[in-house]
């Protein structure tokens, strides 16, 4: 199990950003607007759908890749915190962050 997570690239992506690095794709894509990295997930999001339905396992983990990250990059332009997100998806399961931490034991 890889010990990256998407809070690793979140946190990534808004370094990269707010960088000022005209080498920055991420920066690129958030200096372009909300509106335009959605396309681009979209368009991504069909390469994923055409690889799963292709049952192309290698192509479906590097679309998949390319999902993740430009849904973090939609997130952060729309700013969106990924926790909100993570936040939204516990609440569905019953769970939420908060009680989980809480029922963590102290460092
Ligand atoms: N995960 C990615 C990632 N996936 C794809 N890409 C970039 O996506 C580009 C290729 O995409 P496309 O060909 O679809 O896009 P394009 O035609 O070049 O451009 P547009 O369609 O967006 O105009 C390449 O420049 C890749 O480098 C990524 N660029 C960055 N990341 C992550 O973001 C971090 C920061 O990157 P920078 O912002 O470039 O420093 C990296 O360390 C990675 O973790």
């Amino acid at each position: 199990m890889s010990s990256f997570t998407l809070a690793d690239l979140a946190a990534i992506i808004k370094t990269r950003a707010h960088s000022g690095d005209p080498g920055s794709y991420t920066a690129k894509l958030v200096a372009r607007g909300a509106s335009r990295a959605a396309k681009k997930f979209g368009e991504e999001a069909v390469e994923l759908a055409i690889a799963a339905a292709e049952k192309d396992r290698a192509a479906l983990t590097s679309e998949a890749a390319d999902v993740l990250y430009h849904l973090l990059v939609v997130l952060e332009a729309s700013d969106v915190p990924l926790d909100a997100v993570m936040n939204e998806l516990a609440g569905r399961t019953g769970r939420t962050g908060l009680e989980e931490k809480a029922s963590r034991p102290p460092e």
